[in-house]
């Protein structure tokens, strides 16, 4: 790998006592955007303004170019790093245009630059930005979002080589961020890095290529975002609240906020069910306090996932693999135990014709039917058959797709009586 272009070893803070970073070891090389994640108070902003020589590190060392740190004159780290600080204040009302051209100053101080020049790299910047109409604006009359791109601005007419971002998207809207992050993102592609603060995990995942994770001052993880933001560790930051997943159509890791689940109910719901068909009705249950367990199902199936990442009990397989009578037997217990065993409307054939069996086994059946034609999705005419015969059991409720909730919510309502 190239010679990174930020190093630090071992980089500790202490500030009035409070030790703020502890044996911080990272590095940024040259093209790469790096996210700084990690839940408030963890350390990202000390980090970077420990990194910028804003704050004296106490212990450890910082390379710049592989110097150290230390070595540089102010004036000259303005040439090598720029850096955008969470909360921006400017004690004096300059214009849009002012406070973007002071970007340039170190740039000025060092080189000549032919008239017009710096006004023509200004006007493509506001244009990338779409801020131009912003320009004979006060800064002190803007939104906190037009502010936050006009100091975005200011950093891009900054022209150096690492940029030390603070939550920059912190007051934008969603259209904004990922303007901005695009644009950094193709700072990056062009040989440019950087290191960013950010707290949506999202974007985080999208557009960096490598994540560190800070807890209490320490880097606790890093890696390609899929490495770093997982299940486990997500849940270990921010407590259980939280689903990783992976978006089906972009590929990137999601990570959203989840209604918390109420006080347990005294209800067990099996779920059988494959091809995304439970997983609406999984988290809903689990909100409503029901216990859920569910299976069988294929391994990377979403609903396998699904069950995985909230912790519900469950039996798989491999991907690919049939169900086999051994694992009929592993999810008996599950399925006779439960009050109410739903099985939903998804595709069966002979790989997953052992939850036909299973349902089989429940006390309760309820069967979820297209409300279509449900042979279409039987892929063998055993596995139709013995849906059909299911269907004449007396402890089997056929329910549409659109009448299942509201009838689970009688039904928990029934037992919170
Ligand atoms: N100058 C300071 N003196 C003493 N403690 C400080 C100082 N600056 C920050 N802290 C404390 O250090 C810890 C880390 O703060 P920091 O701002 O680096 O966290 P952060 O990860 O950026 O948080 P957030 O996501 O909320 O912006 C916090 O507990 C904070 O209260």
């Amino acid at each position: 790998m190239s010679t990174p272009l930020l190093r630090t070893e071992q980089l500790g803070l202490t500030i009035n006592d409070r030790q703020l970073l502890s044996q911080v070891s990272l590095s940024v090389h040259p093209g790469e955007l790096v996210g700084v994640i990690g839940p408030n108070g963890a350390g990202k902003s000390s980090l970077l303004k420990t990194l910028v020589g804003l704050h004296q590190q106490s212990a450890g060392k910082i390379w710049l170019h592989e110097q150290p740190l230390s070595q540089y004159r102010a004036q000259d780290r303005a040439q090598h790093i720029s850096y955008l600080a969470q909360a921006q204040e400017m004690s004096f009302a300059f214009r849009v245009r002012e406070t973007i051209m002071l970007g340039a100053h170190s740039r000025v101080r060092t080189k000549h630059f032919a008239r017009g020049q710096l006004d023509q790299e200004l006007n493509r910047i506001v244009d990338l930005l779409d801020i131009a109409s912003l320009l004979d604006r006060r800064l002190d009359q803007l939104s906190g979002g037009e502010r936050q791109l006009v100091h975005f601005a200011r950093m891009l007419m900054q022209d150096s080589p690492l940029m030390l971002l603070d939550e920059p998207t912190a007051s934008l809207d969603i259209g904004h961020e990922a303007q901005l992050m695009n644009l950094l993102h193709q700072q990056c592609r062009q040989g440019r890095s950087a290191l960013v603060a950010i707290h949506n995990l999202n974007s985080a995942a999208a557009f960096c290529d490598r994540l560190l994770l800070i807890q209490n001052g320490q880097l606790v993880a890093e890696g390609d975002p899929e490495q770093v933001i997982t299940q486990a560790t997500m849940k270990r930051m921010y407590g259980p609240s939280v689903l990783v997943s992976r978006n089906p159509m972009t590929g990137t890791t999601t990570v959203l906020p989840l209604v918390e689940s109420q006080t347990p109910v005294p209800l067990h719901v099996h779920l059988i069910g494959g091809a995304g068909s439970t997983v609406a009705l999984c988290r809903q249950l689990l909100q409503m306090g029901v216990r859920v367990t569910a299976g069988i199902g294929h391994d990377q199936d979403s609903d396998t996932q699904l069950w995985e990442a909230l912790g519900v009990e469950h039996i798989k397989v491999p991907t690919f693999a049939p169900i086999e009578t051994a694992d009929i037997d592993a999810a008996k217990g599950l399925v006779q135990q439960a009050d109410i065993t739903v099985m939903t409307d998804f595709p069966i054939g002979t790989m997953n014709a052992g939850n036909l069996t299973l349902a089989e086994q429940a006390r309760h059946l309820w069967l979820v039917t297209s409300g279509n034609d449900d042979s279409m999705r039987f892929y063998d005419d055993s596995s139709l058959q013995r849906f059909h015969a299911l269907q004449q059991r007396a402890n089997v409720k056929q329910i549409t797709a659109t009448e299942l909730m509201p009838i689970m919510r009688q039904q928990v309502a029934s037992v919170t009586r």
